[in-house]
């Protein structure tokens, strides 16, 4: 377990969350077996593809970066999941936002999630599977305050308290060799 001393940011970091065993096969089913889809998105007005495929679980609907994006049933293995993890974060969640990356070229670009509906200072879970990459944190108005590490595979990040109104985070995409990635946010949506 490791905590980052950031100002005006709360992150918890635990490289060994889940057993590989455990890990491996929470990996193998999501791969296998969710409906992956590519999302269009818009960027400076034009109309492209998300670089990664992704699935929303839970209850509720989520929209950022105009689309709007329908849940699906959780499959067995993610309620089992869903529960350690709401005991590590100590808080409730009711959707999880899956991502694919296939391989390098997939990425996530600099944001915060900050959405309205995640409330003032949501407390984000977030479960990484599968092929390790490079997670990097920016301050939005002290550029020079950065973090960098690796999400390894089975860890658990948790973002909690001011992280996401002072802090931008990216997936970047990189030029080595790279197994594909599962990563799964919990996030609790209000009403
Ligand atoms: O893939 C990751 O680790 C980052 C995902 C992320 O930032 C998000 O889903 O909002
Ligand atoms: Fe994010």
């Amino acid at each position: 377990m490791q905590q980052f001393d950031l100002p005006q940011a709360k992150l918890i970091y635990d490289s060994d969350f889940l057993n590989s065993e455990f890990a491996n096969s929470v990996f193998e089913e999501l791969y296998n077996e969710t409906n992956w889809i590519q999302e269009p998105i818009k960027i400076f007005g034009k109309e492209m593809m998300q670089p990664r495929l992704t699935n929303l679980f839970g209850k509720k609907s989520y929209s950022y970066s105009n689309i709007v994006m329908k849940p699906n049933p959780l499959p067995e293995v993610l309620l089992q999941l869903e529960e350690k993890i709401e005991e590590a974060a100590d808080s409730k969640f009711n959707v999880c936002l899956a991502n694919l990356y296939r391989d390098g070229r997939d990425s996530m670009g600099w944001h915060s999630d900050d959405e309205k509906e995640l409330g003032k200072n949501p407390i984000i879970a977030s479960v990484s599977l599968g092929g390790e990459r490079m997670f990097h944190l920016q301050h939005k108005t002290k550029k020079e305050l950065k973090q960098k590490f690796v999400l390894a595979h089975g860890s658990l990040l948790i973002m909690a308290g001011e992280t996401q109104h002072y802090w931008k985070h990216q997936l970047p995409k990189t030029k080595k060799q790279v197994s594909p990635r599962i990563n799964l946010t919990f996030r609790q949506i209000l009403d």
